[in-house]
């Protein structure tokens, strides 16, 4: 008999999801989090990894991979970098996830869809990415169905909380240094709070874990974002005004500008909501409206710093 705990490996440590995952998935047993810096377990995807023994050492039950190069105008300047993180790499690993008979959660994004939509997407509408980022991206979710691993990919969007690199603390930081910004009002999306991804891929895992044959039948593209949609304008407008109550800020105009007039080296979508009913069907798990999100994100960041 089986006496180890359930057991999930992490890829990723310090990542917004990652993060979050590490605490969430501690609910269900035991969490090995591995990272280019985390011993004994280290693990760099820029780098050839053997998977494999990974997998024989650690035991998991599970693995959920929330490791990747998220960088998405950097992406464009370095191509094989993020391909090599967000699709070579994510292939070696679904082989070995396969191989094993573990199955894969892996996280993508609404970069994969080139924005000309008017409804939300759903999983199975057509790909076409505008960047590097998402190219890599779409290319890991290819090499992922095609490893014959189970599986689960959850597309996620705009993912922000209190820690790490994110729009949220982006915006905070400006508004704090300047008398005006000026913020993309024709990009419409989800903002998506990093704690409810992690929450409900424990409420996802929690499933599978009581009925392990649920993976057989269900593996495939899952979205996964909050209801409702806004740009990025109407996301740096609810931040800062709520940022406003708080403390004293440079900042007294959010100006709505046009992608045009904000350029960048990768271009985003224009549209990239995602239809959520399939995962709500499914599974069983909707997130609340990202205004309601944001609000106990701001409660967070409220409370005083001990
Ligand atoms: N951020 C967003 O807005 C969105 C993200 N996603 C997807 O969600 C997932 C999680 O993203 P998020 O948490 O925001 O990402 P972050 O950028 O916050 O974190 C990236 C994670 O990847 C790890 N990582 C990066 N490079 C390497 C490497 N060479 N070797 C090992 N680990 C590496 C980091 O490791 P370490 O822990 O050591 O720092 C970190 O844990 C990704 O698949 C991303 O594509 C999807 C849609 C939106
Ligand atoms: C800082 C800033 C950005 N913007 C614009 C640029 C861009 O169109 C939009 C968002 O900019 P960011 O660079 O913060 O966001 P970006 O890196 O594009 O975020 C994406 O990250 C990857 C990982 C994903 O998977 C996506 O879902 C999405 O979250 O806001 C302004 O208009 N004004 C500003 O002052
Ligand atoms: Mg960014």
């Amino acid at each position: 008999m089986n006496t180890q705990p359930f057991t999930c490996l992490i890829l990723g440590d310090q990542g917004q999801v990652a993060y979050e995952l590490k605490r969430e998935l501690a609910t269900l047993g035991r969490v090995i989090a591995a990272s280019r810096s985390t011993l004994p377990v280290a693990i760099d995807l820029a780098q050839h990894n053997d998977f494999e023994s990974l997998i024989r050492q650690t035991k998991p039950n599970c693995i959920v991979n929330a490791a990747a190069y998220t960088a998405v105008d950097k992406a464009e300047q370095e191509p094989e970098l993020a391909m090599r993180i967000n699709a070579e790499a994510v292939a070696e690993l679904a082989q070995a996830a396969a191989k094993a008979n573990i199955p894969l959660i892996h996280y993508s994004t609404d970069y994969v869809f080139d924005g000309t939509a008017q409804q939300p997407y759903q999983e199975d509408q057509p790909t076409n990415p505008q960047g590097v980022y998402g190219q890599s991206k779409l290319a890991g979710e290819q090499a992922i169905a095609a490893s014959g691993a189970n599986h689960l990919i959850l597309r996620t969007s705009w993912v922000y909380g209190t820690r790490g690199g994110n729009f949220l603390r982006t915006m905070r930081r400006l508004a704090r240094e300047r008398e005006e910004l000026s913020v993309v009002a024709d990009q419409t999306g989800c903002p998506t709070w990093s704690r409810h991804i992690a929450q409900a891929t424990a409420q996802i895992l929690i499933q599978l874990k009581r009925d392990p044959s649920l993976i057989t039948e269900h593996s495939g593209i899952y979205h996964l974002v909050s209801s409702g949609q806004g740009s990025w304008h109407d996301f740096a407008t609810a931040i800062i005004e709520h940022q406003r109550q708080q403390e004293t800020i440079a900042c007294q105009r959010i100006v709505p500008i046009t992608t045009a007039q904000f350029p960048t080296p990768a271009k985003r979508p224009a549209y990239s909501v995602l239809n959520t009913d399939k995962l709500a069907e499914t599974f069983g798990v909707r997130l609340p409206d990202w205004r309601e999100a944001l609000s106990q994100v701001n409660a967070e960041l409220d409370q005083p710093h001990i």
